[in-house]
């Protein structure tokens, strides 16, 4: 008999979450019927989209949803051996049953010298996140100024540099001097603070005169509404994330995006990454090649323990993290 340790949602967040509003539980876990697996949690991902998903799909009670890289402990599955890596959606769980569906086995060629984790960061959801909303929403194109928020987080860091990759020049913002150094050492071309600028307006004028084609909006909110009177004619922006509203107890007002939609003809596409689920293996392979040819770096704010859950997802939501928010058990 196997116990699991969850971590369930207590309580609604109601603004910032706090540790009250979880509760960690244990669960006995059945033995497995044929067709089934057990597996251990080796890796969690802590997200943005917890908070506003947690909003919309949960009841109190529930589970935490998320992801993880897990390993096979236990095996009545022919397809799955034991021993091996998945990235499973089974929620804050430290040990789970499954009967196979929606497991994405790690390929056996993961290279020794990379992290398991990376499965949940720069070649997992966030890192085909900025893959498919650079190349595919953006449409960016070499030559072209590519403004990025939230730079050095999980997504941001990857879209900064495939931006480079791609012939663009670059310009990222994050919450403080070490994230900007950070920047500048990925290969940024410009990159400040922008918690410390006294003028937001002025910051994204001095490192562009000329303006944004392409827009990659991770956070919403007042950045976005003073980011926008930078796009140059025919920009395009990509509506990944709003992070700045995700903990707004009253939704932020405008001003409102009609008029330099309309004056500078922009195009402007929100997007959820799953969109392109039948590509992910394109990208996983392309982002797994550039971090192997070291064209794509990474960092990870790694947590130990299981039982610091909240407090790695209390703090990726404080800006606490360089790079993507891993807790290790
Ligand atoms: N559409 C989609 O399919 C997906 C969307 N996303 C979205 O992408 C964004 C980035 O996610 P991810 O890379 O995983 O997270 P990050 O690793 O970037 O971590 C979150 C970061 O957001 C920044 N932040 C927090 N609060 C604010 C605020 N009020 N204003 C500005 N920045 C803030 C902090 O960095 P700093 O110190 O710089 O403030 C923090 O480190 C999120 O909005 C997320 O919801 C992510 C995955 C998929
Ligand atoms: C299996 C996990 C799917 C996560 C999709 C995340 C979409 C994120 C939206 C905003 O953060």
């Amino acid at each position: 008999m196997v116990t699991a340790k969850v971590w369930v949602l207590k309580k609604h967040f109601e603004g910032f979450p706090k540790p009250s509003d979880f509760d960690l539980k244990k669960i006995e876990l059945p033995s497995l019927q044929n067709g089934e697996l057990l597996l251990e949690s080796v890796f969690l991902s802590v997200d943005p989209y917890m908070r506003p998903y947690s909003q919309r799909d949960m009841k109190e009670g529930d589970i935490m949803i998320g992801t993880q890289v897990a390993r096979i402990v236990e095996s009545k599955n022919p397809a799955f051996a034991v021993g091996a890596f998945v990235v499973a959606n089974s929620g804050w769980r430290s040990h789970f049953i499954s009967d196979g569906k929606g497991l994405h086995l790690l390929p056996s060629s993961w290279p020794e010298s990379l992290p398991k984790s990376l499965a949940l960061g720069t070649v997992g959801m966030p890192g085909l996140t900025a893959y498919f909303g650079l190349f595919e929403v953006c449409k960016m194109k070499p030559g072209e100024t590519v403004l990025v928020n939230a730079a050095a987080g999980a997504v941001g860091s990857v879209v900064g540099q495939l931006a480079k990759i791609g012939g663009c020049k670059v310009v990222g913002c994050a919450g403080s001097d070490d994230k900007v150094a950070y920047l500048k050492k990925l290969g940024f071309d410009e990159a400040f603070n922008y918690k410390t600028v006294t003028s937001l307006d002025e910051a994204l004028s001095k490192a562009s005169p000329d303006g944004y084609d392409c827009f990659f909006d991770n956070v919403g909110g007042e950045f976005s509404s003073v980011a926008i009177n930078h796009m140059k004619k025919h920009g395009r922006i990509a509506v990944c994330g709003a992070i700045s509203q995700y903990n707004d107890s009253v939704p932020q007002k405008g001003p409102y995006v009609q008029i330099p939609m309309i004056f500078k003809e922009l195009r402007m596409e929100g997007f959820i990454v799953t969109r392109w689920n039948n590509r992910r293996e394109e990208g996983q392979k392309a982002l797994l090649k550039w971090v192997l040819e070291g064209k794509v770096k990474f960092h990870e704010q790694v947590t130990e323990g299981f039982e610091n859950m909240p407090a790695a997802f209390i703090g990726m939501l404080r800006g606490e993290n360089l790079g993507k928010a891993i807790v290790k058990v």
